[in-house]
């Protein structure tokens, strides 16, 4: 057998795929691949296509073109086999609003062969505390991760997270994140659109950012934000410093200015060498810089660059 057939199949493979709603292209040509048992976030801005893509992904929509493989299964086609092997967060409750929290995460348990423990995943949440209310009376965020409860009690295979902390404040969204990181390392694999940044660094072994409905970059976090090799090199010193012997003695490429009265910037990749060419050239014309710092990209900084949108706050 070749180490082709070897690999393992992936828990999500996108190839093509193509929505439109009336004239609107939502998703134009899009290609993903979630690698079995990591968790991939899918970032972009207000209707990039996300939900759309996620939504054929679980077989509430059906595509105009392309192809979609959940765990190897057509969404439509093998849509029963499917929904056994994945976990999806309903918004509102799916069809139980009325049923009080751990009942709704047991009816959701009794589906599994071989459960989570309903009363562990409630405390886990942060939810023993609501265990007895009615879904529909609990907080907005009680219930998204009440949601959360229900799409992984079934041990998924495979699970789609739509923006799992929106709205959440921050204790319970770390709550949230130690249980993606469980997840990941039980294994499952994940889907997550989010428009946190800091949630796709934490969480995601990759990125694929979408604008358009398609993709516009993907990598690791690390990939992305070294992409391009820029960062900068900030400094105080005098203001109104000639720097056109800085300019010469740096590599080509680096751009140095003063943008504004005392504060100078050297763009391109900060090397070792090249801070010691700035440390040389002020101390050749006997300045002490001070604030002296190397800034790396962030990931907002790259999303910013690609779809020249900054992400909701
Ligand atoms: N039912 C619909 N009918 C018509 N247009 C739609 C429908 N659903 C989505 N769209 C449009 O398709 C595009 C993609 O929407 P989608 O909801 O998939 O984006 P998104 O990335 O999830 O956005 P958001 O972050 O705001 O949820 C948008 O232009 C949206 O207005």
């Amino acid at each position: 057998m070749s180490a082709a057939t070897d690999a393992p199949m992936p828990a999500l493979q996108i190839t093509g795929l193509v929505k439109r709603y009336g004239d609107r292209v939502a998703v134009d040509g899009l290609d993903l691949e979630l690698a079995s048992g990591t968790v991939l976030a899918l970032l972009g801005p207000n209707g990039a296509g996300k939900t759309t893509t996620v939504e054929i992904c679980e077989g509430f929509l059906t595509a105009d073109a392309g192809t979609v493989r959940v765990l190897g299964l057509d969404p439509m086609a093998n849509n029963d086999e499917m929904r056994r092997r994945i976990g999806v967060m309903l918004q509102g409750g799916g069809a139980y609003p009325g049923a009080r929290a751990a009942e709704m995460l047991r009816l959701c348990a009794a589906y599994s062969a071989d459960p989570i423990d309903p009363a562990w995943l409630l405390e886990a949440l942060g939810l023993s505390e609501v265990a007895r209310t009615p879904f529909r009376r609990l907080s907005g965020g009680q219930q998204q991760r009440l949601s959360l409860a229900c799409a992984i009690v079934g041990r998924p295979e495979l699970v789609f997270l739509d923006e799992p902390t929106a709205g959440l404040d921050a204790h319970a969204r770390i709550m949230v994140w130690e249980l993606i990181e469980r997840l990941r390392g039980d294994g499952v694999s994940v889907l997550l659109t989010t428009h946190l940044m800091d949630e796709a660094e934490e969480l995601a072994d990759k990125v694929v950012i979408i604008d358009h409905g398609r993709v516009v970059a993907a990598g690791t976090p690390a990939d992305l934000t070294s992409r391009g090799a820029e960062n900068e090199l900030r400094f105080t010193a005098p203001r109104g410093l000639d720097l056109t012997m800085l300019r010469t003695a740096l590599p080509e490429g680096y751009r140095c200015s003063e943008p504004t009265p005392g504060g100078y910037l050297v763009r391109g990749q900060v090397t070792p060498q090249v801070l010691a060419t700035v440390t040389a050239w002020c101390a050749k014309i006997d300045v002490l810089a001070t604030d002296l710092r190397v800034e790396t990209r962030s990931l907002s900084d790259v999303f910013l660059d690609l779809t020249g949108r900054a992400l909701r706050p």
